[in-house]
């Protein structure tokens, strides 16, 4: 079980150098990086807090850890986005695909639905924390309304193999959601993710 720390409250800013501080930290003991960071609506203004710090970002790979199968330019695209943000100051954009072989993440930042998913394992796709693929293509059910597409996702042990993890959660709502996962008091996405991370969590909400 991973030992979590809570940071209620957090400005954008906070958090954008929470990440730069934990690349930073890679960064001093190995010459390139990866991330893998989430999609939907939180990340995207805090990346452009991000875009402006004096991380050498040529040396960092940023991975979408879910992504809508959509083409890059769909409004809905994570890597779409997250290009359009950070490949402009140097960045290495890798999309997720489902043959992708992702590598060892420096830090894997989440995000986290009301229903408990993670990246896109969503409770309907019965999430296992032994998943020997490490990428899968899923079927939401029921379909998000911002979003009704097939997605592809990191597995748990995916993210589990990184060095550490941090989450961005908004609102009271799933707050509880988090709160009850790390209580072991639900078996959702995050609580299996959690009751199998046994490194260093942070989680912003
Ligand atoms: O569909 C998704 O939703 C979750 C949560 O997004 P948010 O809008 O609440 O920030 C996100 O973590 C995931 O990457 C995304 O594809």
């Amino acid at each position: 079980m991973s030992q979590i720390e809570i940071i209620a409250g957090a400005e954008n800013g906070a958090i954008a150098a929470f990440v730069a501080e934990r690349l930073h930290a890679a960064l001093a003991v190995s010459a390139e990086v990866a991330i893998t960071v989430p999609g939907g609506s939180t990340p995207f203004p805090i990346f452009e807090i991000l875009a402006q710090s004096d991380l050498p970002w040529p040396r960092i790979s940023v991975w979408p850890g879910d992504d809508r199968i959509v083409a890059e330019d769909h409004a809905a695209s994570n890597v779409g986005k997250i290009r359009a943000l950070l490949e402009p100051v140097g960045a290495k954009i890798v999309p997720l695909t489902e043959t992708a072989r992702p590598p060892h993440f420096a830090l894997a930042w989440l995000g986290m639905g009301g229903d408990g998913h993670i990246a896109s394992l969503f409770p309907n796709t019965d999430p296992q924390v032994d998943d020997p693929s490490p990428v899968r293509r899923l079927t939401p059910d029921p379909l998000p309304p911002e979003a009704p597409f097939d997605r592809v996702s990191l597995t748990i042990p995916s993210l589990v193999a990184s060095d550490e993890v941090m989450f961005v959660i908004r609102g009271a709502d799933k707050r509880l959601v988090f709160d009850a996962a790390r209580a072991g008091e639900n078996d959702l996405p995050v609580a299996r993710f959690l009751s199998a991370f046994p490194r260093r969590v942070t989680c912003f909400c």
